[in-house]
C-alpha cells in the first residue's frame, strides 16, 4: 500500500540479497523507519518486541527468519533451533507456527546444500501468497459492503467499525479486515471507518488511523468504550476485525476487547464479520476459550502510554499511580455464536465446524 507516493510492502529482501528489511512499527504514526534484520536473533526481537506485529506478518517474518538461519547453517539442528527460537516469541498468533512448520517440512526434503537458496524462495512465496489471500478476502468482503451500500441513500457512507490493526501493516499488503474497505473505496463506494484506539498498545490510533489517512479513507478515531454507544444509535452498519487464531469450530481469538465489541454488535443487530486467511485457522483446536494460549504482556504497556510530546520527541508517560499493579492479557476469544461470518479467501463461511468444512473440504 502507499506511504506518500511510494508503494510499500511491510517486509522485503534487502538489496544485499540476504538480510530482510521491515517497516519498524514501533514509531508509527510519528516516524516512518525501515530497519534491516540480519540474523535469527534480530528476527526474534522484531517479533517479540512488536517491531512487526499482526498474525500474517508475524508468520512471514518468521519464514524469512528461517531463511536467515539456513544461510548461516543449513543442518537439521539449525532448522530445529530456529523453529524453537521463533516459536517462543509470541504464543497466540497461529500463523507463526504455520509458517515455521511450512518452512521446516519444505526444507527437510532438500539436501543441505540447497536449503539456503530454497528457503529464501519459499519465504518470498509465502509473502506473495499473503498478498493474494488478502486480495481475495477483500473481494469476498466487498460483496457485504456492496449489499449494505445498496440499501443506503446516494452518497451516504457505509459505516464500518474495526478494532486493533488488521490492516496492511499487519500483513504484507492490503490487510485482512481492511482489504474489503480499500477495495470498496477503489470502487467508489462511500465508506467511513470507526477506528477503536485499542488500548494498551493503541494499534488503532497509531497504525489503522495512519493507514486509512494515507489512503484517503474517511475515518474517526474512537475510544475503545464508544463502540456500544455508537451501535445503539445506528451509527455502525457492520464490524470487521481480524484474528490471530480461529478454531475449527469458528471461535475467534483477536486483540483484547474484540469480544466486547461482538457482544455489543449482537445486542444491536449489527453484523459482526471476521476477515482471515486460511493460515490463521488452527484446525487442531475446537474450543477457543479453553484451548488458545493468551499472551500476557508487560503491565508497563498499561501503566504507560507512548506518544509525541509537545517538543516533538517520542516519549512514554505514566498514566497510573506508581506501584499500582496492572494486568495485560493481549487477546480474547469471541465465541462463534456471536459472529455473522468468517470472510476467507475462498468465500464467507458460517462460523461453525460445518461452515468452515464446507469451504475447506480437504480439512475433513
Ligand atoms: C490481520 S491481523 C489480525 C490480528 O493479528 C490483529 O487484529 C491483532 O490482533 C494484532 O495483534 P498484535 O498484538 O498487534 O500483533
Amino acid at each position: 500500500m502507499k506511504v506518500g507516493a511510494r508503494h510499500y510492502h511491510t517486509i522485503w529482501l534487502n538489496d544485499d540479497g540476504a538480510s530482510v528489511d521491515i517497516i519498524d512499527q514501533r514509531w508509527l504514526p510519528h516516524e516512518f523507519r525501515v530497519v534491516t534484520l540480519k540474523s535469527v536473533d534480530d528476527v526474534a526481537v522484531a517479533i517479540r518486541d512488536m517491531w512487526v506485529r499482526g498474525a500474517p506478518l508475524i508468520g512471514v517474518t518468521a519464514a524469512y527468519g528461517v531463511a536467515l538461519a539456513m544461510a548461516a547453517d543449513s543442518r537439521n539442528t539449525s532448522l530445529d533451533a530456529v523453529w524453537n527460537t521463533l516459536h517462543e516469541t509470541r504464543p497466540t498468533a497461529i500463523n507463526l507456527r504455520w509458517a515455521l512448520d511450512t518452512m521446516r517440512s519444505f526444507l527437510l526434503e532438500l539436501p543441505e546444500s540447497q536449503r539456503a537458496e530454497a528457503a529464501y524462495r519459499r519465504a518470498a512465496a509465502i509473502a506473495d501468497e499473503d498478498v493474494d489471500l488478502n486480495r481475495s478476502i477483500g473481494m469476498n468482503g466487498l460483496t457485504v459492503i456492496r449489499e449494505i451500500a445498496a440499501r443506503k441513500k446516494p452518497g451516504e457512507p457505509v459505516n464500518i467499525l474495526t478494532h486493533c490493526n488488521a490492516g496492511w501493516l499487519a500483513t504484507v499488503d492490503y490487510g485482512t479486515a481492511t482489504a474489503p474497505i480499500y477495495l470498496a473505496a477503489e470502487e467508489g463506494i462511500p465508506v467511513h471507518v470507526y477506528v477503536d484506539e485499542t488500548r494498551p498498545r493503541n494499534q488503532g490510533a497509531q497504525l489503522t488511523a495512519w493507514e486509512l489517512k494515507g489512503h484517503g479513507i474517511p475515518h474517526t478515531l474512537i475510544v475503545d468504550n464508544a463502540g456500544g454507544h455508537l451501535m445503539q444509535h445506528g451509527e455502525v452498519d457492520m464490524v470487521i476485525v481480524g484474528t490471530d487464531r480461529t478454531t475449527a469450530s469458528g471461535d475467534v481469538c483477536n486483540k483484547i476487547g474484540t469480544y466486547l465489541k461482538a457482544l455489543a454488535a449482537k445486542d444491536n443487530n449489527v453484523p459482526f464479520y471476521v476477515a482471515l486467511p486460511s493460515p490463521t485457522i488452527d484446525w487442531t483446536v475446537q474450543d477457543g476459550v479453553r484451548e488458545i494460549p493468551i499472551e500476557e504482556r508487560s503491565g508497563d504497556e498499561v501503566t504507560f502510554v507512548q506518544g509525541r510530546g509537545a517538543g516533538g520527541e517520542i516519549a512514554s508517560v505514566r498514566v497510573s499511580p506508581e506501584g499500582s499493579p496492572a494486568a495485560n492479557p493481549a487477546f480474547d476469544v469471541t465465541p462463534a455464536r456471536l459472529i455473522t461470518g468468517l470472510i476467507t479467501e475462498r468465500g464467507i463461511a458460517e462460523a461453525s465446524p460445518a461452515g468452515l468444512k464446507a469451504l475447506f473440504p480437504e480439512r475433513r
